[in-house]
């Protein structure tokens, strides 16, 4: 056995694809795959591998076109309205129904509306016709010979329709690639196992990870015209994964091993792979994706996508879609691209091509892409992205407001009626985005979490619709008026209320430290977790402190920084601190015991063109509909009794 140790490469992206065909084209690793003949009902989206000739025409006679009778369109001459013609049923002149074949002597149909019936054998007609008038000719649709559908084509409901109608019963069709997804990690554990685990009260540990990559793979593999076989999560032993390679290789035309890409100690993809074949890349300088593994296996292509979700989605997409679409003789098509205004500054390393999730939304004309989280681990940034940013190599990355070309993931109408959210976030407005879906107006609500002042810095950058804020004035104890009054001095405000929610401390079950007020967490051995600098969250802090006297330098924990309710939460819930500032709903989430002690006001601020625009109609609506107050209350800790209340309208100052 070969114990060939790999290090990780950093080959530029087209380069890694050139080396990875030219080890292909070398070993003989992608040809078109064979055909079969299968039934036209199940044939929809599958690929015709040879042309389809009709083997018969379409009528394969002359059909009457319409309900009436059949004549010599000759003996017709002269008949109107004014002057109806008597004509004598027989041979020439017979009753005929839509699809009839035509009587012979016979070239065109009077239509039922138009004749009179006289007498059994006589009838007038008010109408002339010419030759050929309501009849569908011998081979209208189809010309035995002619060409339905070419080879190469991805057949819809109407080819198989039209193949029947020429004279078949099935098809020649592509095979379709057969690709064996191997999940490989000790930590591994399937969803159907976890499940069962959490039903008999054994939960998943840490160091445990539910297996998910591979439906995710699967699915795409589907979507691209394979048939994928998840075989189960293999652990990380090498004699196990040679082991489950081996037997895919049997079976399959191509091997996707997913994890163990990275330079670990238990990390075997790419030697297992060189002991069926020979590893043609690992290590592209992509991100996210970096150490992926392109080679041959057994004589067939051979994948080692990294184990991260979003490596392993972005790689697939990358490398294994074009080869799946070459195997069916098919050219990839492209998403469709389209040029945005990056809504933040956005850092990228010199010498990768970076992938990065954003949101998208039309705000005063301009597409805006809002970037979304760049971990690899974090696949709900997949399931939120609206488009994908392309970074280039040997680009440090872009400035707030920077034009960037994006791919889209949805259709460009669900883009354009996107209301663009930035600001503080809050549960409800999480709900709001399920209530406009609800309306069937075909709203999305699409939220950005930057705290209450980016929020409002995005209303003044023209990036969003509408902020999310809770900014306590601490001269005047009332909420956001002066911060609108004083950030958006040239915008028309409309302020509208949300909802009042309770402020606290979010601690452990049962409140074992018995923290009651600001000041116990001075105490020693209290840690604490605080919110970022412009949040409202935080703003409320320094306040009562101040208020109290209480000097911030005194709270351990003060400067631990985190950015939405649930991460504060997830703190407390970890035991990485003992206490946090947050909202019951926040608490109730994750089990956690909650301390009221403040209200704060929460209200979204408008700019009044968007406030009034068509598009934020549903919003209007719903902010005074019952069904979504009553949803906001039932989170706990809100009081929504003025909710919808336009608080105040902000004129802009005179220049
Ligand atoms: N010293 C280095 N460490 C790492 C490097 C590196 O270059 N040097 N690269 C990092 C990058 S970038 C990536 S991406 C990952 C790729 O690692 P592996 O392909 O070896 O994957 P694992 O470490 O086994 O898993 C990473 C992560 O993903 C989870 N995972 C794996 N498979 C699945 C699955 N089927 N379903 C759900 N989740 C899965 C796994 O549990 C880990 O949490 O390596 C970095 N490290
Ligand atoms: O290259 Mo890795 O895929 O960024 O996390």
């Amino acid at each position: 056995m070969s114990k060939r140790r790999y290090y990780l490469e950093d080959r530029a992206l087209d380069e890694a694809i050139t080396r990875f065909e030219a080890t292909l084209a070398r070993t003989g690793g992608v040809h078109l795959l064979d055909s079969e003949t299968i039934p036209l009902a199940q044939a929809r989206g599958r690929i015709t591998a040879a042309p389809v000739w009709a083997a018969r025409s379409v009528p394969h006679y002359h059909a009457a076109a319409m309900d009436g009778i059949a004549v010599r369109a000759a003996a017709t001459a002269g008949a109107t309205e004014s002057s109806p013609l008597t004509l004598t049923l027989g041979e020439q002149v017979v009753w005929v129904d839509t699809g009839d074949p035509m009587p012979p002597g016979t070239d065109a149909v009077v239509m039922a509306e138009n004749v009179q019936v006289l007498d059994e054998t006589t009838v007038a007609i008010n109408a002339a016709v010419v030759p050929w008038q309501h009849v569908r000719p011998l081979g209208e649709d189809i010309v035995a010979t002619e060409l339905i559908v070419a080879e190469g084509v991805v057949l819809r409901p109407v080819d198989l329709g039209a193949i029947a109608a020429a004279g078949y019963a099935t098809v020649t069709v592509r095979r379709r690639p057969r690709v064996a997804i191997i999940p490989t990690g000790t930590e591994l554990i399937t969803p159907e196992a976890a499940a069962a685990r959490e039903a008999a009260g054994q939960p998943v540990q840490p160091g445990e990870i539910i297996e998910f990559n591979s439906l995710i793979l699967a699915g795409l593999v589907e979507e691209w015209g394979g048939v994928p076989t998840r075989l189960p999560p293999v652990p990380d032993r090498q004699e196990l994964l040679r082991a489950a390679v081996a037997e895919a290789l049997a079976d399959h035309d191509v091997i996707v091993i997913n994890a163990g890409s990275s330079a670990g100690s238990e990390d075997y993809t790419a030697s297992i792979i060189a002991e069926f074949g020979e590893v043609a890349v690992h290590g592209v300088a992509i991100r996210p994706g970096h150490p992926v593994i392109l080679g041959v296996a057994g004589g067939k292509p051979a994948f080692g996508l990294p184990g991260y979700p979003v490596s392993a989605v972005l790689t697939a997409e990358l490398f294994l879609r074009p080869l799946l679409y070459r195997l069916q003789g098919l050219t990839p098509t492209e998403r469709p691209k389209a040029t945005a205004y990056i809504s933040r500054k956005l850092l990228s390393p010199m010498g990768e091509d970076e992938f990065v999730r954003v949101t998208l939304g039309r705000v005063d004309g301009r597409l805006i892409a809002t970037p979304l989280s760049r971990g690899a681990g974090v696949v709900t940034s997949l399931i939120r992205a609206d488009a994908i940013a392309h970074i280039p190599r040997f680009s440090e990355g872009l400035h707030a407001g920077a034009e960037v070309t994006v791919e889209l993931l949805r259709p460009q109408a669900e883009i354009e009626s996107t209301i663009v959210a930035i600001g503080s976030h809050d549960l409800a407005l999480d709900l709001l985005a399920g209530y406009l879906q609800r309306t069937g107006a075909g709203r999305r609500l699409s939220s950005a979490n930057v705290g209450s002042f980016g929020g409002l810095m995005a209303l003044k950058r023209r990036d969003a619709h509408l902020a999310g804020v809770h900014l306590l004035d601490e001269e005047t104890g009332e909420y956001n008026v002066s911060y609108v009054r004083r950030y958006l001095p040239d915008e028309e405000i409309v302020l509208v209320h949300l909802a009042d929610r309770e402020q606290g401390f979010l601690v452990a079950p049962g409140n074992p430290l018995g923290l009651r007020t600001l000041a116990d967490l001075t105490r020693s051995g209290v840690r604490f977790v605080n919110r970022q600098r412009g949040s409202g969250t935080r703003v409320l802090l320094d306040y009562q402190l101040r208020q109290a006297g209480i000097d911030p330098s005194a709270i351990t924990g003060y400067e631990r920084e985190e950015y939405t309710h649930m991460a504060v939460a997830a703190a407390v819930q970890s035991g990485a601190a003992d206490v946090g500032l947050g909202i019951r709903a926040a608490a109730q989430a994750l089990g956690l015991t909650f301390i009221p002690l403040f209200s704060e006001q929460y209200d979204l601020a408008i700019p009044r063109r968007h406030w009034e625009s068509d598009l934020l109609a549903p919003l209007r609506q719903m902010l005074v509909e019952p069904a979504y107050r009553q949803a906001v209350a039932a989170l706990g800790g809100y009081d929504v009794t003025r909710m919808g209340e336009i608080v105040a309208v902000r004129q802009a100052l005179p220049h």
